[in-house]
């Protein structure tokens, strides 16, 4: 799989975290979450050997290619590159962008870790695929990292136009407030590879952000049918009018329409409105109303 991803199935981003699940491999961990619908994986493995590393890449290259989606490796672009995954995790204390691109290519991803607007700013500048959006909540996963709560989460959807991804302390219970918060996709680690079923956690935050999807659509739409229906009143609205004495129906809203609409707006002609000359100049910001007195006088003959 090349860096040409589709962000749209990917709404859940799974991490590794190998000591939250004590007598589980992280491969059949990851599958779980895989079978739950995760559409992105990453492994994260700050205490063990490259070695040790490797042979897990090698290992989630593999299920991943078996799912069909997108495998990232954080921290080790070497690693990345010797597995053949799609891409590298930068903090914003590793290599740049640059470096990471002059070493990878530009057919594979590239993701950082964002905590403020102007990281997420300059990610988007450098050319990241796609940024991290946290810690969000305070975590154990991330200890002593502050928190950038949902404001920057907020800050984030309306900055960037790159792929985000919200990360940190997300769990079932408040990732309703990150969606809300503009989030279209969540990353979460512990509250995924530390359950009981990993699966059954992916599949309820996917629920909850095609929930939103669908609140979203339907609002839309509700604006949409509105709006309709508000213009399509005022086209189906009649005004009668009195038209040289005689009473007259017509849907259009100025008397520019109107004499439009009677095939005079061209001709010499006088128009008066309620016993006022209005000239030409004015007849686009005349508009008509029930009960309005017009009256067109014409200029027969020449001289
Ligand atoms: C998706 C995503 N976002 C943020 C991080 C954190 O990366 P980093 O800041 O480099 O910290 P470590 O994970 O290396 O401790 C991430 N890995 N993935
Ligand atoms: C790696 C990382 N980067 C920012 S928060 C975080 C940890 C997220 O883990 P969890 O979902 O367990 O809070
Ligand atoms: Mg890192």
């Amino acid at each position: 799989m090349s860096k040409r991803v589709d962000w749209e199935k990917i709404r859940l981003y799974v991490i590794t975290a190998q000591d939250a699940h004590p007598g589980k491999s992280v491969t059949d961990v990851m599958e779980q979450t895989l079978i739950g619908g995760a559409g992105m994986l990453q492994l994260r493995n700050k205490t063990g050997s490259r070695s040790e590393v490797l042979e897990q890449a090698r290992a989630l290259r593999v299920l991943t290619r078996r799912y069909g989606v997108p495998f990232i490796v954080n921290d080790y672009p070497d690693i990345a590159l010797e597995v053949d995954a799609d891409g590298v995790h930068l903090g914003q204390d590793d290599m740049s962008i640059k470096e990471a691109r002059a070493l990878l290519g530009d057919d594979k991803m590239i993701g950082i870790s964002t905590h403020c607007a102007e990281h997420a700013i300059e990610a988007e500048r450098e050319g990241a695929d796609y940024i991290g959006v946290g810690p969000v909540f305070p975590t154990n996963t991330k200890p002593g990292k502050a928190a950038v709560t949902t404001a920057y989460v907020a800050e984030a959807a309306s900055l960037v136009s790159i792929p985000f991804v919200a990360i940190g302390g997300i769990t079932t219970d408040n990732a309703d407030a990150v969606i809300s918060a503009g989030a279209k996709r969540l990353c979460a680690v512990s509250a995924i590879v530390g359950s009981e079923d990993p699966a059954a956690v992916c599949r309820e935050l996917l629920y909850k952000l095609t929930a939103a999807d669908r609140a979203e659509e339907s609002s839309n739409a509700n604006a949409i049918a509105n709006e309709r229906e508000t213009s399509g009143h005022k086209a189906e609205e009649n005004v009668t009018l009195s038209l040289n004495g005689s009473s007259y129906q017509t849907r259009s809203a100025t008397l520019d329409c109107l004499l439009a609409e009677l095939g005079q707006r061209d001709k010499r002609l006088v128009a008066e409105v309620d016993g006022e000359i209005v000239p030409r100049s004015r007849w686009q910001e005349t508009t008509l109303a029930d009960g309005l007195r017009i009256e067109l006088i014409q200029f027969v003959g020449g001289g």
